[in-house]
């Protein structure tokens, strides 16, 4: 009979007596285990050899495991010096054993949180004592750390390490398990019989080559069999960050729903950011605390200057019979001031106001999907920097229901159908509402936005006619309730999720 090489290979190397390893089989045949693992399919279905299957759980331990099989736990490095400071006979401050103790950084949480579930002593009241019997030498955890810090990877089944430990070194991230699938292989009668008529190598192409291609010969070449079912190597490819790809998202609905995509500036003059929307000069947003200020340039170079003239108007004295200004400072040069957008609204004042792309006629729609950026506080919910979802409808007699029926109709299309609101207060709307939804595994309200209509004493300087509604939407919030992750920190910088990043499917 007639093989393709690779199969011929196996064949010669397996044998009817005793089962071999595809590992095993590799390197006696010096092919890649992959294919080897192809040919050994094929043989099967040929009948030619018998295969049989399992599943080995290895365990291994992370960077952080080893480096604590090396260094000792950090539990138990506090432990000793809380011994060192005498805290077996009375309290000790716990400034001074953690400094005594050398742990520095995340670790003295990690040693904090693990101390007195271990039986090594109680921390209260900023004060550390330590149980004079604890017996560092039986830590489950420490052993078994030791126990397998000498091999790469270890069986499961090997090893005498009881469940529990095994479970709680996972938990803390310094042991990963990981399964492999096993196959060994023995020849059967049929290729005993047939090896002893013989077995010719077939001719067969693996891969066509432009030189196949350009000579013809492709069609007179056996190729070799896929095997789609093999086990392959594991590729983690580039992909696009789920941030963008939801943005991309976002956009598509958007448009679908009839909008229309603004651009414009990161750094923009206050004047677009705050003095168009009707904040006032001297609102506490408006302080060096929460903008970021460019150095250079620090102004912008031009205003326009009837426009500056209507907005000055409306600070100083408001708008309509009944406008009261806020008889707060203004100050044309402050307007100029640069600064990194701390939203998008800046681009709706500029597109609202026609300076860029001139008088727009109602009924119109426009969005953004843009970063803006707030000196906030980290923390699971904040950012330095995030994307809004901007947007705002020009019509004739808006109410609060089109703003809500908006969202309603805008959300729905990412399956959220809970959204909530909470009246709110903006210098520029009247009515303004938050927006809530239920974060899917805590079911903890999450803040995801702001809106509300544009008030007169906004639109009448942009020389605006009819209502305008509008919203800034939080990208980020609106990813954590579709996908269920609880800090944003997962996706964004350094500390992200890789897996999450990796795995999360975005669906269209
Ligand atoms: N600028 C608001 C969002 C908003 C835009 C337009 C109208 C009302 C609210 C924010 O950043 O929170």
């Amino acid at each position: 009979m007639q093989l393709p090489e690779s199969q011929v290979a196996v064949v010669e190397a397996a044998s009817a007596d005793e089962a071999t390893s595809v590992d095993a089989l590799a390197a006696a045949t010096e092919l890649p285990p992959e294919t080897v693992t192809g040919a050994v399919f094929e043989l099967e279905e040929e009948g030619l050899v018998a295969v049989d299957e399992r599943v080995d759980e290895t365990i291994a331990l992370t960077d952080e495991g080893r480096e604590y099989a090396d260094t000792d736990l950090p539990e138990i490095r506090l432990y000793e010096a809380a011994l060192e400071a005498g805290a077996d006979a009375d309290p000790v401050s716990m400034g001074r054993v953690i400094g005594a103790s050398g742990l520095e950084g995340p670790q003295v949480d990690i040693a904090l949180s693990n101390y007195a579930r271990k039986g090594y002593g109680a921390i209260e009241g900023g004060e550390i004592t330590a149980d004079p019997d604890a017996d560092p030498s039986a830590d489950a955890e420490a052993n078994a750390l030791d126990a397998l810090a000498g091999s790469e990877e270890t069986p499961i089944d090997g090893v005498e390490i009881d469940d529990d430990t095994l479970d709680q070194l996972e938990r803390r991230g310094l042991l990963d398990r990981s399964e492999t699938t096993v196959r060994e292989v023995t020849l059967t009668e049929r290729a005993i019989t047939e090896l002893m008529a013989g077995i010719e190598t077939a001719e067969t192409v693996g891969q066509v080559t432009p030189e196949l291609l350009t000579s013809g010969e492709w069609q007179d070449v056996e190729f070799a069999e896929y095997n789609v079912e093999a086990d392959a190597e594991r590729f983690e490819g580039g992909k696009v960050h789920i941030l963008r790809q939801t943005a991309e998202r976002v956009k598509d609905v958007l448009v679908g729903m009839g909008f229309q995509e603004m651009e414009g500036p990161h750094v923009d003059a206050d004047f677009w950011i705050n003095d168009c929307l009707f904040m006032p000069q001297d609102h506490p947003a408006r302080t060096h605390w929460d903008r970021f200020a460019l150095e250079q340039p620090t102004h912008i170079d031009e205003l326009p200057a009837d426009l500056v003239e209507r907005v000055e108007r409306a600070h100083r004295e408001g708008v309509g019979d009944d406008g009261e200004g806020y008889h707060s400072p203004w100050d044309e040069d402050f307007a100029r001031a640069l600064a990194l957008r701390g939203h998008t609204t800046s681009l709706s004042t500029r597109y609202l106001s026609g300076e860029q792309i001139g008088e727009i006629e109602p009924p119109a729609r426009f969005f953004s999907v843009e970063k803006v950026y707030r000196n906030d506080t980290l923390d699971p919910t904040h950012l330095l920097e995030f994307f809004q979802i901007e947007g705002w409808v020009m019509a004739e007699d808006l109410s609060v229901r089109d703003l809500m029926g908006t969202f309603e109709e805008f959300y729905a299309q990412f399956g959220i159908t809970d959204i909530e609101f909470k009246p709110h207060y903006n210098p520029y709307t009247e009515p303004s509402f938050e927006l809530f939804g239920t974060h899917p595994t805590t079911g903890e309200l999450v803040e995801i936005g702001n809106s509300g209509i544009f008030r007169e004493e906004m639109l009448e300087p942009l020389g605006v006619e009819c209502d305008v509604m509008a919203w800034g939407l939080a990208l980020e919030r609106l990813l954590m309730l579709m996908y269920g992750f609880e800090d944003i920190r997962d996706i964004h910088g350094t500390l992200c999720d890789l897996e999450l990043l990796r795995d999360t499917e975005v669906t269209y």
